[in-house]
This record gives structure tokens, C-alpha cells and sequence, in this order.
């Protein structure tokens, strides 16, 4: 069975009895989690619940201490994790510090910094990159709705330009799961709204790619969500069809207080409730 077939069969993220354990402390413990081809997850929860910890094995980054975990088919383990991680395309905030520092230095502009997302390098290797990555960049950015940014230097773009910039570099791999952690951190209402319907227009113009958002807040759910995951104290609390997990009850108990929960053009809204 060619790595093709073996896909097909598979699902995008399989996780079972998955723990991760530092001294003295357990950051997943015993998770199961199947992600199928062409989802679109979110996962909720509280600060610390482990959902860092968690994108970080459908990574491919993190092995888990105990239990199983594939990605894309393949089992962590027993595979060249360099090939897998080409195509798995994260988007996180522990990668800015390293190459985004790099890449502003540089002078790169935003064009420039999405082609290197072809090569998964900090710089660009100019003799990779012929005609169609030139313009396959280009098409990113366009559909990123921000294609006027190709020839503005990376560094002075704004929070908000820069997020989309970032999901056009990872897309640029051609990645088959797209992981996001936290992308809309820091920005603010129009930015935000901005990349979300990026992200929808993705979700429906590309059906083969498979999605994992990690976020804290329910108004930041794409539209095009198709399941959710609420996490607390390392363990899934819910997971499931977006409409049966996110509901008022298991919101609440995930995150820890009287929460009322709405839905409106497909997106949603929570508040706490107040005591009358
Ligand atoms: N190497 C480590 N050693 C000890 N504790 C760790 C380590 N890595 C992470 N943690 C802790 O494990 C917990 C889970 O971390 P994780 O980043 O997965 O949570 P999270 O749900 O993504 O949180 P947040 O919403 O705050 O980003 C946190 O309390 C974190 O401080």
C-alpha cells in the first residue's frame, strides 16, 4: 500500500490512551482522539489544559509517553518524523521567535516569506522556487485576502497581516492537516474577523485539507467548524459534531464557570451567567 492508500484509510489524527508526562505531572493523560480526512476541529478549553500539548503530537513534534498516536497514517515511532512534519503545516507561536526574527532581519517580504514555507526553511532557497511557486505564493495571498502585502517587507506588516501571511506560508507546503494554535492572539476585531473568514474561505474552497484551531474563545470559531474537542486538567472532557459538543452544559464544565452559549450565522458567542 503506497503512503497515498495507507491515508485514504487512515484518519488524519488517531490518538489513543495518550499520555504525556513531565516530572511530577501528567500535561495529557490517557486522550483518545480521531480526527477524520477533511474535519475541521476546534479545541477549546481552559490555560494549561494541554491543548498545546496535544497539537504538538498531531504535530508530530512530541512523541507521547504512553499510548499510541498516527498522523496522517502514520504511526509516531516507527517513522522519519522530518518527512511527516512536510506535511503537517503548523502555524504556532513558538515558531515566531525563532524564524520570523530571522526572516524580519532579512528584509523579506511577504511574498518572499510565504515561498519559504515551500521549502521549510527560515530562508529563502531562491533555486527551489520556479514560475508556478511564484505564483502559487501569489494565489495564497490572494486567497488569504491580503495578495496587496506581496512586496511589503514582512516586518512592517501589521499583527493581523502577518497571522494570514503566516497561514499562507504553511499552506505553501501543500499540506494535507493544517494545525493552528492560537492564530488570532493579539489581533484585533477586524483582524480577527479577517482571518477567520480566511480560514472559512480554505475550509470551502479546499476539500481535501483537514484542520485542527486551537483558541480559548467560542467567538473565535470558524463557521466551516465541523467538530469540537474541550479539554481540562490534561483529559478530553467532550468531543465530537460541533452541535452536540459545544453546548451550554459542556462549555461550563470545561471551563469551570455558568457560561450561556449562542449561535448566530454560524458562528458563536459565550458569556458567563450572572447571579440575579
Ligand atoms: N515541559 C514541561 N514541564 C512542566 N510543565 C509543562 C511543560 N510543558 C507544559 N507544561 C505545563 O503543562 C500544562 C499544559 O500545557 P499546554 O501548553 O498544553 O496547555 P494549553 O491548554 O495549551 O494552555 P494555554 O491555553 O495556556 O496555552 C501547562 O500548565 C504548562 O505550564
Amino acid at each position: 500500500m503506497g503512503p497515498q492508500e495507507s491515508e485514504m484509510a487512515a484518519a488524519a489524527v488517531e490518538v489513543s490512551g495518550v499520555t504525556v508526562r513531565v516530572p511530577g505531572r501528567a500535561l495529557l493523560d490517557e486522550v483518545d482522539w480521531r480526527v477524520g480526512f477533511g474535519e475541521h476541529w476546534v479545541v477549546l478549553g481552559p490555560n494549561g489544559a494541554g491543548k498545546t500539548t496535544l497539537l504538538s503530537i498531531a504535530a508530530a513534534v512530541r512523541h507521547p509517553s504512553s499510548g499510541t498516536a498516527a498522523v496522517l497514517g502514520n504511526r509516531l515511532g516507527r517513522v522519519d518524523l522530518r518527512e511527516l512534519r512536510r506535511r503537517v503545516g503548523l502555524v504556532a507561536a513558538s515558531q515566531r521567535l525563532v524564524d520570523e526574527q530571522l526572516m524580519e532581519g532579512e528584509g523579506l517580504t511577504a511574498h518572499t516569506v510565504v515561498l519559504t514555507g515551500h521549502t521549510g526553511s527560515s530562508a529563502p532557497l531562491w533555486d527551489r522556487y520556479g514560475p508556478a511557486e511564484r505564483e502559487r505564493a501569489e494565489a495564497l495571498l490572494a486567497d488569504l485576502g491580503c495578495k496587496d502585502l506581496a512586496d511589503r517587507p514582512f516586518a512592517v506588516c501589521s499583527q493581523g497581516e502577518r497571522a494570514r501571511v503566516r497561514v499562507a506560508r504553511a499552506m505553501m507546503a501543500q499540506p494535507a492537516l493544517l494545525l493552528l494554535d492560537e492564530p488570532f492572539a493579539g489581533l484585533d476585531l477586524p483582524a480577527r474577523e479577517d482571518l477567520i473568514g480566511a480560514l472559512e474561505t480554505l475550509a470551502q474552497t479546499r476539500v481535501a485539507l483537514t484542520t485542527v484551531l486551537v483558541t480559548h474563545h467560542l467567538e473565535e470559531v470558524p463557521a466551516t467548524t465541523t467538530h469540537a474537542l474541550l479539554m481540562r486538567d490534561a483529559r478530553v472532557l467532550a468531543a465530537g459534531p460541533v452541535a452536540e459538543v459545544l453546548t451550554a452544559d459542556l462549555a461550563s464544565a470545561c471551563f469551570g464557570r455558568p457560561l450561556s452559549l449562542g449561535r448566530r450565522d454560524g458562528r458563536w458567542h459565550a458569556h458567563a451567567l450572572r447571579a440575579r
